[in-house]
């Protein structure tokens, strides 16, 4: 049974990122979205939400599950009984931040990373932008599902109406 960890902060899960688990999900028999928790930062959705808010994004897509994870990425990787890591890119600054790590993967477990481009449309787009706009008063919804649009839209502290 081929497993794909897809791990990521997801704050919010973007159009990008669905992206990816929707690939991800055509090759793979399960894939599990782990949503990991970095206990210095707080996120503006808990990851209780952000769990929430991935299942229901992914509900058409039965072979996938969401989960947080805190500690070693490769401990989840066999907790699960997978065998890869997936990652999105949505350029070569993404490339060259997650290729070390790629390669530490490899060497504490030798689990696999394969990378995947995400849909241009979506390059540009990084959560930490999407609040900022959001921020600002402006659109957000070409980059999010409806429904996380709308959680962003009452989440977030506007500074202009
Ligand atoms: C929003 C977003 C961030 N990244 C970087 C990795 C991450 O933080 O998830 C992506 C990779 C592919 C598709 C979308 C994204």
């Amino acid at each position: 049974m081929s497993a794909a960890v897809i791990p990521g902060s997801y704050d919010p899960f973007t159009l990008g990122h669905r992206f990816v688990v929707t690939q991800a999900a055509t090759r793979f028999e399960r894939v599990i979205v782990a949503v990991v928790v970095n206990p210095n930062k707080r996120g503006m959705f808990t990851v209780a939400e952000r769990i929430a808010m991935i299942e229901a994004d992914c509900a058409d897509l039965p072979n996938v599950t969401v989960r947080s994870w805190t500690g070693l990425l490769v401990d989840l990787v066999r907790e699960e009984d997978a065998t890869t890591i997936v990652k999105g890119l949505r350029s070569e600054t993404d490339f060259a931040y997650e290729a070390p790590m790629a390669q530490m993967n490899r060497e504490l477990s030798g689990a696999e990373t394969f990378f995947m481009l995400t849909d241009p449309r979506f390059a540009h787009v990084s959560s930490s932008l999407i609040k900022e706009v959001a921020r600002l008063g402006g659109d957000t919804a070409p980059y999010l599902s409806p429904a996380i649009h709308q959680a962003l839209d009452n989440r977030v502290d506007r500074v202009r109406a």
